[in-house]
């Protein structure tokens, strides 16, 4: 038994190493690194930011609708209707074992959408992918009660590490019973604790795939503050 929780550790290590390893890949394709005397390099080249080009990094526990929210954005008539994607990785409603990517082109602005799974092994490697970042959306389960302390804890860490950073916390799952109102998750993720100067924004949604028609204004609030925060 030991041997074997040892075995799954190390193969969920291995698998979180190759997702951020292809990610670094990725991302030395799309961008142009500029490197200074310091070595250090510059994450988000002019080039990219003049070509329209934002990222949108989704992030929350496990479970709490992220790989959801991509598939929504990329299905049926909302899709159609906001332009055309790409989703790069199949297997959406599976827990995400590395990280998730899709873009939208829309009104001449590329949105490129990047969750990285939730699960505990995944989420000390949040902190890395902040930097390439415009917009951090938090998505919480609003149902899960007993993980709001933890869903909080995460956010703040993330939030301190990244001051100016504007952020949007998407409370989904409110169709499910005993989900927590909008006002209830704004005091369990003590919002009201952050600072004036960053943009944050709480909104609420259902993001389950039977569901994506009914989504569908959920998804078009969430799309246009995005563009009015990038
Ligand atoms: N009832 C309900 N279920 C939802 C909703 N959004 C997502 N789900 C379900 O919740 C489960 C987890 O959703 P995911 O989108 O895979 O969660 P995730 O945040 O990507 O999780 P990880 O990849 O493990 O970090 C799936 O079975 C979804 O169908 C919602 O609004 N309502
Ligand atoms: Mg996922």
């Amino acid at each position: 038994m030991v041997l074997l929780r040892h075995i799954s550790t190390a193969l969920t290590a291995a698998v979180a190493a190759l997702g951020s390893a292809l990610f670094i890949a990725l991302s030395f394709f799309y961008t142009r690194r500029v490197r200074s005397a310091h070595a250090d390099y510059c994450p988000i080249s002019e080039e990219e930011e003049e070509r329209g080009k934002r990222q949108v990094l989704v992030l929350g526990l496990d479970g709490a609708g992220k790989s959801s929210l991509l598939q929504s954005l990329t299905s049926g008539d909302w899709a159609a209707r906001r332009g055309r994607c790409r989703p790069t990785r199949g297997g959406w409603c599976r827990p995400t074992r590395g990280f998730n990517f899709i873009s939208l082109n829309i009104s001449a602005v590329q949105l490129d959408f990047l969750e990285v799974g939730g699960g505990e092994d995944l989420r000390r490697y949040w902190l890395d992918y902040l930097r390439k970042t415009h917009v951090l959306v938090f998505v919480v389960d609003s149902s899960d009660r007993p993980r709001l302390p933890l869903a909080k804890a995460e956010l703040h860490r993330l939030l301190r590490a990244e001051p100016q950073l504007p952020v949007v916390v998407l409370g989904n799952k409110q169709d499910k019973a005993h989900a927590v109102s909008g006002s209830e998750l704004h005091e369990a993720l003590a919002l009201h604790a952050v600072t004036a100067d960053r943009k944050l924004f709480l909104l609420t949604s259902q993001l389950d795939s039977g569901a994506v028609r009914k989504s569908c204004q959920d998804l078009d609030t969430f799309q246009n503050l995005l563009l009015q925060l990038l």
